[in-house]
């Protein structure tokens, strides 16, 4: 039998703005792979939906109101880190209410899913990139 992995359920979502832009967010130090620009979203808690997940950390993370039915789920993510591998739904979200702010002191930018390649990603996020590249153009 092959060794047991821990399994770690993380959701995320590209929030996309009216010029087909996706937010990105900068782990704050501290954090494992700090510096790193990523997804907003987060660990789903025991008994959370995914869904839910993401709604609570939008407002926890980025101060924006979402409503479940502006969430699709666009494709995931499957990778192997040291000690967990990571499993994370990516969806895509057009509809929102406030505007994203750095509310955890993170740094914050809207890039048009090509500029996605050059940013410093985890590991995990370099497989999204061409969905979203197919989904609202370079
Ligand atoms: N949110 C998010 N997490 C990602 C992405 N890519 C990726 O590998 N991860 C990994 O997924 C995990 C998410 O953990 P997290 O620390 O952000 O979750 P959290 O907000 O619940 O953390 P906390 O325990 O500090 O409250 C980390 O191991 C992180 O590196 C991404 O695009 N977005």
């Amino acid at each position: 039998m092959s060794e047991a992995v821990r399994l770690l359920l993380v959701v995320a979502v590209a929030l996309v703005d009216g010029d087909g832009r996706v937010l990105v967010s900068q782990r704050p130090p501290g954090k494992e792979l700090a510096g790193l620009w990523e997804f907003p979203g987060g660990k789903v808690e025991p008994g959370e939906r995914p869904e839910a997940t993401l709604i609570r950390e939008l407002a926890e993370e980025i101060g924006i109101a979402v409503e479940e039915p502006c969430l699709a789920p666009l494709t995931f993510a499957s990778h192997a880190y040291p000690g967990f591998h990571l499993l994370m739904p990516l969806y895509v979200c057009r509809r929102w209410t406030g505007t994203p702010q750095p509310l955890e002191g993170q740094g914050l930018r809207w890039v048009r899913p090509r500029a996605l390649r050059d940013l410093a990603m985890p590991p995990a996020d370099a497989p999204l990139i061409p969905f979203l590249i197919d989904l609202l153009g370079p």
